[in-house]
C-alpha cells in the first residue's frame, strides 16, 4: 500500500483526454466538483471520509519511470505529453469538506480547480478513495447508532474486498463510530486501538474447551475474552469460562469476558449473564459476532439480550446492504485568463443536472434552537443574505421554494491545498470521530433514522439558480 504509487490507478480515458487538453486547449483551467447523488442504504445523508488518503495520493502524485515507459509504449500520447507527465508536479488548488462532515445530495465535498490537463487526470483516483471510505463511513454510523453507545470492535478485514479496502476500510468504520479494529496495519497507522479475542481454531486445537481456555488465560491472564460457542455455549462454554474466572481472580486477575458467535444470541447472552452473575462475575462482559448489521443489532437490543460489546466484520467493512456510493467528478467551470465560464452537464433525466461555477456549501443552524435545519449551496464569492427565498437544489423537489429566516451559516468547504502545500488541518482518527458526532448532534433527528429516512432540505442561492437555468436554455437546442 505505502509501497505502490497509485497515479496509474485511472481510467485510459483521463489520459487520452488530458494529453488532448494539452494540444487542443493549451492553458485553460478547469474546476471539478466531487457530489454524490444517491445516498446509500435509502438514508438521507453520507459520512464523508478519504479526505486524507486523497490529500497524500494528490500530494504525492507521480509517476515511476516503468509507468512512463508503459505510456510512451501504448503510443496514443505525444512526446511533450509523455515529457509533462515524467516531470509531473501538481498545481492545482483544492477545497474540501473536513472528514466525519454528514453530507446531503449534490453538496461538493471536494472542488479541485487547476490545468485541464492535471485536473481531469485525478478524477478516478479521487472517486475510488472518496467513495468507498465514505461508504463504509456512513455503514458504521448506521450500525453504531443501533448499538447505542456499546463497543463495536471491527472485525472485517478477512471479508474485504482486498487489503486495502480492509484497512482504509477500518479506519472508516472508526470515522463512522467503532471503537477498535482487529486489522493491526489499520491499527498500527492510524492509531486505532487493536482488539480481539481468539479464533475458533484455537479452541478446537486443544483436547477440550477447558484445557484450551486455561491455556488461553495462562498467557493472557489480563485480556480474557474466551470463545464460549464451539461446543455448547450454556452447557460447556459459560461453564468452562466460569472456572478460568475464578481460577484467575484466586490469582488477582479480574478482566473477563466471553464472545457468542453463533445460535439465537438473545437466549445465550440472556442465559450466559445470568450465569456469570450467579457465579459472582457480574462485570465479566458479553460481547457478540456473526454476520451482525445495524438491523439485527437494533433487534437485539429491542429483543433485551444483554449485550457489552459488538464484533462486526463484513456487512460493514463491505457495506454489504447498499455495496456501491455513485460519487462523480463533474466538470463545473473553466477559467480562460481571468474569465471565469460556469459549465453544466445536462441530462436525459432531470434529476442529474449539476451545478455549475464554483460554490460554497453552508450549514444554516437556526438561532433559536441552535439546531441546523437545512444547507445552502452559493456561489463561492456572491454574500449570502441574512433572510432570502431559496431554490431545491434537486431540479425534481416538489416544492422547489424555501424562504430561509434566522439562521447562522457555517461555510463547509474549507482550502485544502494549495499545489502540494496541504492548508487544511488532517485531524486524528478519533478526533474526526467526535467532529462527527457533534455534527450529527446538530442535525433533525428524523433525518438519522435507520428506517425511512427523512429527506433535509438542501437550497442554492436564486444566483446560482439563475446562472444553472441560464445554462439550460442556452444548452437545450443543442
Ligand atoms: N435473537 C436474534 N435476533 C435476531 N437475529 C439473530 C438473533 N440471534 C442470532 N441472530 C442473527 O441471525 C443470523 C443467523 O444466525 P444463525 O443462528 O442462524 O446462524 P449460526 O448459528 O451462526 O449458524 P452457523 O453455525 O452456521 O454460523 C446471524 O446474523 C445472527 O447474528
Ligand atoms: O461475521 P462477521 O461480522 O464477518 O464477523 C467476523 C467473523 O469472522 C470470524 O468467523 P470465521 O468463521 O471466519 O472464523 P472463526 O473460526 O474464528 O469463527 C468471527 O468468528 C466472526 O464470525
Ligand atoms: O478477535 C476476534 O475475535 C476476531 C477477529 C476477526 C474476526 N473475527 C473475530
Amino acid at each position: 500500500m505505502d509501497a505502490d504509487n497509485w497515479a496509474l490507478v485511472t481510467d485510459l480515458y483521463e489520459l487520452t483526454m488530458a494529453n488532448g487538453f494539452k494540444e487542443k486547449l493549451g492553458e485553460e483551467e478547469g474546476v471539478f466538483d466531487i457530489f454524490f447523488r444517491k445516498m446509500p442504504d435509502d438514508g438521507s445523508f453520507v459520512v464523508l471520509a478519504g479526505l486524507e488518503q486523497a490529500v497524500e495520493e494528490l500530494k504525492n502524485f507521480h509517476f515511476e519511470k516503468e509507468d512512463i515507459e508503459y505510456l510512451k509504449g501504448l503510443n496514443l500520447f505525444s512526446d511533450d505529453f509523455i515529457e509533462y507527465l515524467a516531470d509531473f508536479k501538481f498545481s492545482c488548488r483544492v477545497w474540501a469538506v473536513p472528514e466525519g462532515t454528514p453530507i446531503f445530495p449534490r453538496e461538493p465535498v471536494m472542488t479541485i480547480q487547476g490545468p485541464l490537463i492535471q485536473a481531469q487526470l485525478f478524477e478516478t483516483l479521487l472517486l475510488s478513495i472518496i467513495n468507498h471510505e465514505t461508504l463504509i463511513a456512513t455503514k458504521a454510523r448506521r450500525i453504531t447508532a443501533a448499538a447505542k453507545g456499546r463497543g463495536v470492535m471491527e472485525f472485517g478485514a478477512r471479508r474485504a474486498q482486498g487489503p486495502s479496502s480492509a484497512t482504509y476500510g477500518a479506519r472508516a468504520a472508526v470515522i463512522g463510530g467503532a471503537s477498535s479494529t482487529s486489522n493491526l496495519l489499520a491499527a498500527k497507522k492510524f492509531g486505532i486501538p487493536a482488539a480481539g479475542t481468539m479464533a475458533h481454531s484455537w479452541i478446537e486445537a486443544f483436547d477440550s474447551e477447558y484445557d484450551a481456555f486455561r491455556a488461553w488465560a495462562d498467557i493472557y491472564p489480563d485480556n480474557c475474552s474466551l470463545l464460549a460457542d464451539t461446543y455448547d455455549v450454556l452447557e460447556s462454554g459459560v461453564p468452562n469460562a466460569i472456572k478460568i474466572f475464578n481460577e484467575l481472580k484466586a490469582e488477582g486477575h479480574g478482566n473477563f469476558g466471553i464472545r457468542i458467535d453463533s445460535g439465537d444470541v438473545t437466549k445465550l447472552a440472556e442465559a450466559a449473564r445470568e450465569m456469570m452473575d450467579e457465579a459472582g462475575f457480574p462485570n465479566a462482559k458479553i460481547t457478540i459476532s456473526n454476520a451482525l448489521d445495524e438491523n439485527i443489532i437494533q433487534s437485539l437490543l429491542e429483543q433485551g439480550a444483554p449485550i457489552d460489546n459488538f464484533g462486526v466484520g463484513e456487512k460493514m467493512i463491505t457495506s454489504s446492504s447498499s455495496p456501491v456510493l455513485s460519487g462523480v467528478y463533474k466538470l463545473s467551470a473553466v477559467i480562460k485568463g481571468d474569465k471565469l465560464i460556469p459549465k453544466i452537464k445536462v441530462s436525459e433525466s432531470k434529476g442529474k443536472l449539476t451545478l455549475p461555477g464554483i460554490k460554497q456549501t453552508y450549514r444554516l443552524i437556526d438561532n433559536k434552537s441552535g439546531k441546523a435545519f437545512a444547507d445552502i449551496i452559493t456561489l463561492r464569492d456572491e454574500d449570502l443574505p441574512s433572510e432570502l427565498t431559496a431554490f431545491k437544489a434537486d431540479p425534481l423537489a416538489t416544492k422547489q421554494k424555501g424562504h430561509l429566516a434566522n439562521f447562522t451559516a457555517v461555510p463547509l468547504q474549507k482550502e485544502a491545498m494549495d499545489g502540494t502545500e496541504v492548508k487544511i488541518d488532517l485531524p486524528n482518527v478519533f478526533e474526526i470521530q467526535k467532529f462527527s458526532k457533534s455534527q450529527l448532534d446538530l442535525l433533525p433527528h428524523s433525518t438519522k433514522r435507520l428506517l425511512n429516512a427523512d429527506e433535509y432540505p438542501v437550497f442554492i442561492t436564486p444566483k446560482l439558480y439563475e446562472v444553472q437555468q441560464e445554462l439550460v436554455s442556452k444548452f437545450a437546442d443543442q
